[in-house]
């Protein structure tokens, strides 16, 4: 099942649309990205899958259970939305986060070291957040949302702020979340960084999601070898070779770049370069916003 979905979801204040017929899923283990210009919704998209905004229309449903409807479907959902996340500034970042796993009923010994830990929070963790950074804020508010263990991980632009130590960091942590089942949505300008990593890209644009981009699968190759033509027609018989194709005198395919190598020598071509040729998502995102 889809740990989240959201089905025709739309958003007017007032009689201004915001958001229009939004559907997506998130599989378990699964990142995915929301991209978009400013203004085109991403915010308000993740306050009404929080709870945090009601739709104007569609649903919104997390493990299969309307948020809307039944406010307890939120016991799955862990969620950074505002920007620092607000905290007790009297208290320390420890102190916070006991408070945060007393709510959820987090009782597990350890788990507020573990946090802190892997959001690299111990040295300051006994200072009051008064005098945390904006990064350090940042961290602590991934912290309390990752505290409980949800199945479903909400965020709005969580590498905003953070210094590129941070970023690095905060990405890291999604990238293994994800690996242990988590499904993360989350929304972000840094199309190159979450490239790396996410399984899928949504772009909206005058709050409609224009496109959906699969990255997973994405990973070709750029092949040069002497004579191209008959190269082609090798990589086109080798079962582990997908949409073999000719770019100028290069060519392109995915795949596996080993077999496809083996058999090209085997053959007596001469191979010149292999490399692998990233989907450049950038320039795809700018192509879609502009013909939006
Ligand atoms: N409470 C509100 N009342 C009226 N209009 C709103 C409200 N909240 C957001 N909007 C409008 O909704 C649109 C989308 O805003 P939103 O913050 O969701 O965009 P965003 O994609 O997150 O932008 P950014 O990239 O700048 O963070 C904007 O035109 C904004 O002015």
């Amino acid at each position: 099942m889809e740990a989240l979905r959201l089905e025709g979801i739309g958003k007017r204040y007032g009689r201004k649309p915001i958001l229009e017929g939004v559907s997506l899923a998130v599989r378990p283990g699964e990142v995915y990205a929301l991209a978009g210009p400013n203004g085109s919704g991403k915010t308000t998209l993740i306050r009404l899958v929080t709870g945090l905004a009601f739709p104007t229309a569609g649903r919104a449903l997390v493990l299969g259970e309307d948020v809307h409807k039944n406010p307890g479907a939120r016991r799955h959902l862990g969620a950074v939305v505002e920007a620092p996340a607000a905290f007790y500034p009297y208290l320390t970042g420890r102190e916070n986060l006991r408070m945060h796993a007393h709510l959820a009923g987090v009782r597990e010994e350890g788990r507020l070291g573990e946090v802190l830990a892997r959001l690299r929070l111990l040295a300051v963790a006994d200072q009051k957040v008064a005098s945390y950074s904006l990064g350090q804020r940042q961290r602590l508010g991934l912290a309390a949302a990752i505290l409980p263990r949800p199945k479903v991980l909400v965020l709005d632009e969580p590498t905003s702020g953070l210094d590129p130590e941070g970023v690095a960091l905060v990405h890291g942590l999604l990238r293994e979340l994800a690996q242990e089942g988590v499904a993360v949505l989350l929304s972000t300008h840094h199309l190159q960084e979450v490239a790396q990593y996410a399984h899928k890209v949504g772009i909206l644009g005058g709050g409609r999601l224009l496109d959906e981009v699969a990255l997973s699968g994405k990973e070709a190759y750029r092949l040069e070898a002497d004579p191209p033509e008959g190269a082609l027609a090798l990589l086109k018989t080798l079962p582990q070779v997908r949409s073999a194709r000719l770019q100028g005198r290069a060519l392109v395919f995915e795949g596996d770049p080993e077999a496809a190598l083996k058999a090209l020598l085997q053959e007596g071509y001469r191979v010149r370069a292999l490399h692998p040729q990233r989907f450049d998502l950038m320039a795809y995102y700018q192509e879609r916003v502009k013909h939006a």
